[in-house]
């Protein structure tokens, strides 16, 4: 006769086996995989940190690659510098994404998009009261209503492509880990970028009938040109605070993101603290996958604690700045 102990341990098993099973008949969108190889895939930003390294390890894997910048010396640098790494050449393009009519010249003249990277981003870190708010604008023109214009002007043609081809298209829109949790000095950055996930999460719904899948990108502070410029003059308390999480690689970031974009992952991390931050704010995004599903709903309650702790030791040092001050 087993006794009341090992039935219970028999149990665990059994209870986490049908959680899993009613998640895998839950799990919404269904799962996908989006092909990048001899497809168009352009990239907003392409031109420099994130977005150059995103377009070649896109061209790498026979992707046909358009980046799109304003800048178009560095535009035609970085071209030549992905056709050194990989042998493709990008196609350039020449837009600010504030403008719309300048994007929807740009994708006419790139043709149907199969994938579009809404890469594009300016940061410039700042206490709300000391900042100008024309630099507060500047950050949600382009971060925001770039990414707007951008999908606007794209979808008509990715439409129509997916439909021809029979192949699902990707929407994918680069945040941030401070468009997950709001940091100390980025209160207009952080706006811009929680606001791409109120427009992912509708978005999703409004194009899954169409085949199109939307993904967002939450890499953690990420060594890039950007990156160092923003260092130059960011607040102490910002890059204690944003250095919870670890540096990276933009090779790094673009590999995870590329990955998760080809995998139709809604949420894609880039590292281990982005992972406990995405199943900390996991909300009700969509999620196709039932074992991402299923550690979301086990982890809720203690990620939630982690949280705490965090927040804990930020208002601790941010108490500990001012009296030392
Ligand atoms: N680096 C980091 O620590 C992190 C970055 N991110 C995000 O990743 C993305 C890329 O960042 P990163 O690689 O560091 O940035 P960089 O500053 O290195 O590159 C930014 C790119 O965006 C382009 N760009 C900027 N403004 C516009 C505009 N108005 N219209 C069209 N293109 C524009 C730039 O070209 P040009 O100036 O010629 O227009 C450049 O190609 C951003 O969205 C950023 O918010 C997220 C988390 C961390
Ligand atoms: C519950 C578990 C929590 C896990 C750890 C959370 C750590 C959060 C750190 C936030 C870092 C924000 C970096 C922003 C980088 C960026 O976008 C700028 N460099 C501008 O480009």
């Amino acid at each position: 006769m087993a006794s009341p102990f090992l039935l219970l341990l028999l149990l665990i098993p059994l209870c986490l086996l049908v959680l899993f099973l009613a998640l895998s008949f839950l799990a919404r969108p269904k799962s996908v995989r989006i092909p990048i190889k001899n497809r168009h895939v352009l990239i907003t930003g392409g031109s420099s940190g994130i977005g150059l390294a995103l377009a070649k390890a896109a061209a790498s894997q026979g992707a046909h690659v358009s980046i799109l910048a304003r800048n178009a010396k560095r535009l035609e640098e970085a071209r030549e510098e992905i056709k050194l790494a990989t042998g493709h050449m990008a196609r350039v393009l020449v837009a600010d994404v504030r403008d719309p009519q300048a994007v929807a010249q740009a994708l006419e003249e790139s043709g149907p998009v199969d994938v579009l990277v809404c890469n594009q981003g300016v940061f410039v870190p700042m206490e709300l009261e000391k900042q100008d708010l024309e630099e507060a604008k500047f950050m949600i023109d382009v971060n925001l209503m770039g990414t707007f214009h951008l999908i606007k002007a794209a979808l008509p043609g990715m439409k129509s492509r997916a439909r021809e081809t029979g192949l699902p298209a990707s929407i994918a829109i680069m945040s941030s880990q401070a468009g997950q949790v709001g940091v100390y000095g980025y209160t207009a950055y952080s706006a811009s970028k929680f606001a791409l996930r109120g427009l992912a999460e509708s978005l999703q719904q409004e194009v899954i009938a169409h085949n199109i899948h939307v993904s967002m990108i939450f890499p953690p502070d990420t060594a890039t040109p950007g990156l160092a410029e923003e260092q130059k003059k960011r607040p102490e308390l910002t890059t204690i605070i944003a250095g919870s999480s670890g540096e990276m690689k933009a090779e790094d970031v673009a590999k995870k993101a590329l990955d998760g974009l080809k995998e139709g992952q809604f949420i894609i991390p880039c590292n281990f603290d982005g992972t406990m931050l995405a199943i900390a704010t996991a909300g009700l995004s969509p999620q196709r996958s039932a074992v991402t599903a299923l550690f979301e709903v086990l982890g809720a309650g203690f990620m939630r604690f982690v949280g705490i702790g965090f927040q804990w030791n930020w208002y601790s040092t941010i108490q500990n700045w001012h009296a030392k001050r």
